[in-house]
């Protein structure tokens, strides 16, 4: 069991699920529940929510929580016969009681290991044994880092293939006030539109109705910035080369039963992803993917805001 101590809490949560509280200097905070691996909370130092959870979300095994980040694996999407985004945001995950040495975030000391490993009713769906190793760390300046660690242990020879997307939801001021940089340019895959392939035109990205796209070989830096808010959120990533971007408009929002009609306002997905190029893991194989978030103040100025200039006051 991991040391409990003044960065790391373990309690229970909404329906009494098991829950990792993260904390670190001048009140930033994270919470991680067992059910799904799933983070429903990243505060700052003035106790502001960064991310988006529906006041809808259903807390209960079988249905994934909606908003934080839910972890999708090993599939993101709904292509195979497996559950939409497969199974690892609807599993009770264990806390690590001996993870490996994970040379990210190692200087954390706000951080739990969690693992998730085939059960025997999962081999039934999805016919490999693996063993993913997810760190959740928040940084002494608030930053959230999410590690996975993901190693084939089939006994049988088989390599197994997946896809996976950290499934980000920004809690954002107002939706049409938002832009995000670093994806313009790039090609799609339109969900929308039988995944067909389009090539991004123009400047930053701006919303005005619904958007579903999974951007192709990204930067490893994504900025969203929330003029209304003065927020820049920055998206760094390593062993995610795709990012899709979600907001499911007025009509969708209506449609989801744990989610609010006007919700979509003050949400965004942004999700670092490899959904293009499967990833294949031969056994005794381990694939890593990181993702790391930051909140900073941003100065508006209309027009253009360069992610690497804004002001750092923090
Ligand atoms: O409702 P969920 O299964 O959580 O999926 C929510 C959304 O996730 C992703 O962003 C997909 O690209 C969308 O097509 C999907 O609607």
């Amino acid at each position: 069991m991991a040391s409990e101590n003044v960065y790391v809490e373990h309690c229970k949560g909404i329906n009494d699920l098991d829950k990792v509280i993260l904390r670190e200097n001048r009140g930033v905070s994270a919470e991680v529940y067992l059910y799904g691996g799933q983070v429903t909370s990243w505060k700052n130092e003035r106790r502001e929510q960064l991310l988006f959870l529906s006041s809808k979300a259903i807390f209960q095994p079988l249905k994934a929580i909606r908003g934080g980040i839910p972890i999708c694996f090993p599939q993101f999407g709904n292509i195979d016969s497996l559950e939409q985004h497969g199974f690892a945001r609807n599993r009770l995950w264990s806390v690590d009681p001996d993870p490996p040495p994970c040379s990210s975030h190692a200087s954390a000391r706000a951080f739990v290991d969690l693992i998730l490993t085939h059960s025997e009713e999962e081999l039934k769906i999805w016919p490999h044994r693996f063993e993913f190793r997810l760190r959740v760390a928040l940084s002494p300046a608030g930053d959230l880092m999410l590690t996975s660690r993901i190693r084939n242990t089939n006994t049988d020879g088989k390599s197994f293939t997946f896809t996976f997307a950290y499934h980000t939801y920004f809690s954002v001021s107002d939706i049409s006030e938002v832009r995000v940089e670093g994806l313009e340019t790039l090609d799609y895959l339109d969900n929308l539109q039988n995944r067909e392939r389009f090539t991004e035109q123009g400047d930053a990205l701006t919303f005005e109705s619904e958007v579903d796209k999974i951007y192709l070989s990204t930067p490893t830096k994504i900025a969203i910035l929330d003029h209304e808010r003065k927020r820049t959120f920055e998206l760094r990533k390593d062993g995610l080369p795709d990012a899709v971007v979600w907001n499911p408009w007025d009509k969708k929002a209506k449609a989801m039963a744990d989610f609010g009609d006007e919700e979509y306002k003050h949400m965004l997905c942004v999700e670092a992803a490899c959904v293009e190029k499967p990833i294949t893991l031969k056994p005794g194989e381990e694939w890593k993917g990181r993702q790391e978030i930051s909140a900073v103040p941003s100065s508006y100025c209309s027009g253009h805001i360069d992610p690497r200039r804004v002001t750092f006051t923090g």
